[in-house]
């Protein structure tokens, strides 16, 4: 599997350093507040990243789990669909949606107006990686763990058609593997 990247841009230990700064940001910003968020994983990319954030978080907390999509393949295809909706209720609740990357910015986009359409009290995003220069919709992650350039990433929960999810690491894959 690893044979098949042309290029790492992050390592695991990059990642997990960064992780524990955003946990570490992400528990003081909510103490304040003093509410109990959910945090929302969106599937199936997001999963290695909350796993890595929420074992260190120690304030009280509620998890759950979304599916949407937007993407073929390498396109995004514009049209957000909710695949699977959470279980726990969102009205009156302050909502941490986590994100594995934030491209084009419509899923998350539309993913916060569904939230506050649906009563949430507060909506904020953490996403592991963000691609500024492919944004077609004005938004941005409350937290960010790495910004990157534009080019299309794999591993650490991001896939190229539901493969390289389980690579530790952030990398670049082979272009011939697009062939
Ligand atoms: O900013 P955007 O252009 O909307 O792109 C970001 C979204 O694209 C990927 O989701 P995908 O639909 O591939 O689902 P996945 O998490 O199951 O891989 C990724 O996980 C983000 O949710
Ligand atoms: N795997 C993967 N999914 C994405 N969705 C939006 N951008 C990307 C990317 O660079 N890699």
């Amino acid at each position: 599997m690893s044979k098949d990247i042309e290029k790492v841009l992050l390592t695991e230990e990059q990642i997990e350093q960064r992780c524990k700064e955003l946990a570490a940001q992400i528990e003081h910003d909510y103490e304040q507040e003093n509410t109990v968020p959910i945090i929302v994983g969106l599937l199936r990319g997001s999963v290695p990243f909350m796993a890595e954030l929420i074992k260190r978080f120690t304030f009280p907390c509620e998890i759950d789990f979304m599916s949407v999509s937007s993407y073929d393949g390498t396109e995004s295809i514009g049209d957000v669909r909710i695949e699977k909706d959470m279980d726990l209720s969102s009205k009156d609740r302050a909502i941490l949606v986590v994100e594995d990357i934030v491209d084009t910015g419509r899923t998350l986009s539309e993913v916060r107006k569904m939230f506050l359409n649906k009563g949430a009290t507060n909506v904020k995003i953490v996403s592991l990686l963000d691609k500024p220069e492919r944004r077609v919709v004005d938004i941005e992650a409350d937290y960010v763990g790495f910004t990157v350039p534009n080019e299309f990433v794999v591993g650490y929960g991001l896939d190229y058609n539901q493969k390289y999810r389980n690579l530790p690491f952030i990398g670049v894959l082979k272009p011939e593997i697009y062939e």
